[in-house]
């Protein structure tokens, strides 16, 4: 009989090797030929991305990056090394990270587990919300980095966590935290990365999901519609994406009361540029300069302690009944 042997795949997005123009192109390059991301016909996708896109906005972000950069390297590759290790160390089973786009990449995480006999391989996407731009381009990326294997594991993926009570918990406890630390708010925006609304319009859910974890956690947090609100942030292209935008929301709040504002973004399970740099640095100013008087950004879950509980949570599943 098989003896089977579990093991986790925590699987993100991926982000530059260095804060330079080069790494930072060939990043992009990666992460936006995906059709999962970009689904432009290629003959006229191709020439924008190398032409336009790569080359004039490959230095600028090379320097938003730079200033958000830590000691050990970029902080979504940071924190999620370290998610890496905790849970590693929670679980007392092999976890490795694999990264859509640049390093370490999809294949290299798979190959490191079947290295160490994992015959049951559980992914967990560490998107709380799916989208067919982020889970299901990880689904993608894992099936082809299998495409040579001879053998292949047992595969359990998790589609989402949205309402998980583990993951509404962990968000309810860091709110409360930021309360206790700042103040109760005016409002607490939650603000999710945003897509294009035609990819919603043509059946992917993930702003239903968003809907769903904003009302769960304004439930658990018993705020009232008045004291919380949710917005989409990071649009990208001339295309309309979900609304309302975090950026417009910021310069118009001061003018509609709102003096004191939180900030979470809890679809990102780890702080990253689009946190970093472009909520707590970006939309501050906006909101400062609309006449806002603070503003505080709660960080995201990183490597909290009950953020890799639920991620154990989330793989248990799984693992009842194996003997490890
Ligand atoms: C071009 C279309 C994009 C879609 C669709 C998109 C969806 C999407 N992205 C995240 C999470 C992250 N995105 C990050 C950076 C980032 N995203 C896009 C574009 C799209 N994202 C770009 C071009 C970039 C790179 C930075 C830039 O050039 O502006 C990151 C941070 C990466 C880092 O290195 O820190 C994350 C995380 C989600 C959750 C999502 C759909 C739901
Ligand atoms: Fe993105
Ligand atoms: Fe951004």
């Amino acid at each position: 009989m098989r003896h089977e042997k579990a093991g986790i795949l925590l699987a993100n997005l991926g982000t530059p090797d260095a804060p330079t123009p080069a790494a930072v192109k060939r990043y992009l390059k990666e992460f936006l030929s995906d059709r999962r991301v970009v689904d432009t016909p290629r003959w006229l996708w191709w020439p924008i991305l190398n032409a336009a896109i790569l080359p004039l906005r490959s230095p600028r972000v090379a320097k938003l990056y730079a200033s958000v950069w830590m000691e050990e390297g970029s902080p979504l590759m940071v924190w999620s090394q370290r998610q890496r290790a905790a849970l590693e160390a929670h679980l007392q089973l092999p976890v490795a990270l694999g990264m859509n786009y640049g390093n370490p990449s999809m294949k290299s995480a798979l190959d490191s587990l079947m290295a160490q006999g994992v015959t049951r391989l559980i992914v967990l996407p560490l998107y709380p919300q799916f989208s067919c731009s982020t889970v299901a381009a990880v689904w993608d990326c894992i099936t082809r980095a299998f495409a040579g294997y001879r053998s292949l594991p047992e595969v359990h993926f998790i589609r989402d966590y949205a309402t998980h009570p583990a993951y509404i918990s962990a968000l309810k406890a860091s709110v409360e935290r930021a309360f206790a630390r700042n103040g109760k708010p005016d409002l607490l925006v939650m603000s999710f990365h945003g897509i294009p609304q035609r990819y919603a319009d043509e059946g992917d859910d993930y702003p239903l999901r968003c809907r769903e974890t904003f009302n769960a956690l304004t439930a658990a947090l018993g705020l009232n519609e008045n004291e919380a609100m949710m917005t989409f942030q990071s649009r990208f292209g001339r295309e309309q994406w979900l609304k309302p935008y975090t950026d417009e929301t910021m310069r118009q709040l001061p003018a509609q009361g709102v003096k004191h504002v939180q900030v979470m973004s809890p679809g990102f399970s780890a702080d990253c540029l689009e946190t970093l740099e472009e909520i707590s640095e970006q939309n501050r100013d906006f909101f400062l300069h609309a006449g806002g008087t603070r503003f505080d950004y709660i960080p995201a879950l990183n490597d909290d302690a009950e953020h890799i509980a639920m991620m154990a949570d989330l793989v248990k599943p799984w693992l009842d009944g194996l003997a490890s």
